[in-house]
């Protein structure tokens, strides 16, 4: 736990979350916590049920995250709205207006958690692999930032590491040229990368750092492991927020791949494309993405 973090929970004069005391009041000391909760849990579920049957360990992961965060929300943030990856067949059948559905209340409420329990559920049923998180991110109406992500938290368990906007890691990572030579190295995933992906990286002459969960990806450009994240093709709200949040507060750019700002809490929580790098690298790779595109 980082030093803001312990600090935040003096100034409240409560414990910082241990077992049965009360978490920080601060929302981003907050989010750290409750993304490092459901981490816990979700090792211990691993642990619990183990590797052979892949599927039911994705589905009894996804749910105890999910229940954890639902829960802790519910007790510690009553008033506040919740947008969880679980809460997706109400937004379809809100969107195309079945009978009996309402509007979700996140779409009038002024403070929304969006959540994504288990980010990299593939990942996290194969034995081994470390490249799966936790996001915690909260979304004000009134937020300083056009994204109005105030708070995030990407926990990473099985890398024993936790990013959060209330103590953000320092600007800029490590440079390009030291670390690579001056070949870009961009985030990629490992199962099913994107075509235009691929054909960017050909374009650039950069190299394609497979690995699982957009927080990962991003938490690997924000410590200098890779020097973008580029996705195309299909994300939701919840795939990106919390990391995205923790990306903006660190100093870095973060938008679609048009350019144009990343915008969350919307009706539809489709976000198909970000992109994610250093401020210095973003002209060069949103020129090289735009030759990627499709003439308007
Ligand atoms: N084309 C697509 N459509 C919808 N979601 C996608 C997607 N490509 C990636 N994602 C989601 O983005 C997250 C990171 O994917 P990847 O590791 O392949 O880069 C995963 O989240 P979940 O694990 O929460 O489902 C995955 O489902
Ligand atoms: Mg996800």
């Amino acid at each position: 736990m980082g030093e803001q973090t312990q600090m935040s929970a003096r100034v409240a004069g409560q414990r910082d979350g241990a077992e049965g005391g009360a978490p920080p009041v601060i929302d981003a000391a907050f989010a750290r916590w409750l993304a490092e909760r459901a981490g816990q849990e979700l090792l211990r579920v691993r642990a619990e049920l183990g590797f052979a049957d892949a599927k039911a360990l994705k589905v009894a992961g996804d749910k105890a995250a999910h229940d954890l965060l639902r829960a802790e929300l519910a007790r510690w943030r009553p008033a506040d709205a919740v947008l969880s990856e679980e809460d997706e067949h109400a937004r379809v059948a809100w969107l195309e207006s079945e009978p009996g559905t309402v509007r979700p209340d996140r779409l009038s409420a002024s403070r929304v958690w969006i959540v994504d329990p288990l980010d990299g559920t593939r990942e996290f049923s194969e034995e081994g692999r470390a490249d799966w998180a936790v996001h915690v991110a909260l979304w004000t109406a009134d937020s300083a930032n056009p994204a109005c992500l105030s708070a995030g938290a990407v926990a990473i368990p099985a890398q024993h590491r936790t990013i959060a906007t209330d103590n953000p890691p320092a600007y800029p990572p490590m440079p390009l040229e030291s670390a690579t030579g001056g070949v870009i190295r961009i985030a990629a995933s490992r199962t099913r990368p994107p075509a235009f992906v691929t054909a960017l990286a050909e374009d650039l002459g950069a190299e394609l750092v497979p690995m699982g969960s957009a927080g990962v990806k991003i938490a690997a450009v924000i410590s200098g492991e890779a020097d973008a994240y580029v996705h195309a093709g299909g994300q939701y709200e919840w795939d990106s927020a919390a990391p995205v949040a923790v990306a903006l507060a660190t100093g870095l750019h973060a938008s679609r791949i048009d350019g144009t700002p990343l915008s969350y809490n919307r009706a539809d929580p489709n976000l198909p494309d970000l992109v994610v790098c250093r401020k210095d690298l973003a002209p060069r790779l949103l020129a090289a993405i735009s030759r990627q595109l499709p003439p308007q």
